[in-house]
């Protein structure tokens, strides 16, 4: 385990399970349908790049990278799109694909943005979710894992652009951010 981790919260082995459980719940789901995902850079790449893999009918990518600013590190709800779709989404099955929902800000802006597109239908499918933390009211439709309150990195998550690389969720030592 990697020194800045006080421990591993889900190893690789859970991950890739609960992924392929995700992938085929997908796939059923949308049996005789193509899919949209929708990757929210840059968290959710990594599992994105796995998720579909486990996906066995037609599905396409898009990419989304965003940015939420306030005062000092908490979101203020205010989501700037950085980069956006590359392709209007009208008339698609469209799954949006995070890492995490924690206040639920960022997700909620999305939603919203995406919704007023005029999809076919839109889902979100999160590899994890921190319910104690939330602020905005969102719908999550796939979820790999309820999580408690605490500052997770790894598969795709990063404490200042760190970390994103484990293959496991690990739980951030408190004296390496505070
Ligand atoms: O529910 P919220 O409180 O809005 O937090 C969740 C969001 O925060 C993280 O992204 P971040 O802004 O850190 O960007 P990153 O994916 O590039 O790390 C994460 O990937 C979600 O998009
Ligand atoms: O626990 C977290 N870790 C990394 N990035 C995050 N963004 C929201 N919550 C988290
Ligand atoms: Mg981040």
């Amino acid at each position: 385990m990697h020194p800045d981790l006080d421990k591993v919260l889900i190893t690789e082995q859970e991950v890739q399970k609960r992924i392929r459980e995700l992938g085929e719940q997908i796939s059923c789901d949308y049996a005789g349908k193509e899919i949209l995902v929708v990757g929210i850079l840059k968290g959710a790449a990594v599992f994105l790049a796995d998720l579909v893999r486990y996906i066995s009918i037609p599905v396409y990518f898009d990419f989304m990278a965003v940015s939420s600013y306030g005062a000092g590190s908490a979101s203020s709800g205010v989501v700037r799109i950085l980069k956006d779709l590359d392709r209007p989404i009208e008339g698609r099955h469209v799954i949006i694909v995070e890492d995490i929902v924690d206040t639920g800000l960022t997700l909620n802006y999305l939603v919203q943005s995406l919704q007023s597109r005029n999809p076919a239908s839109l889902k979100v499918c999160t590899l994890l979710d921190k319910p104690e933390r939330r602020v905005a009211k969102v719908k999550v439709d796939y979820n790999g894992f309820d999580i408690p309150d605490q500052f997770v990195v790894g598969y795709g998550l990063d404490y200042n652009e760190r970390y994103r690389n484990f293959p496991y969720i690990g739980v951030l030592k408190r004296s390496v951010y505070t």
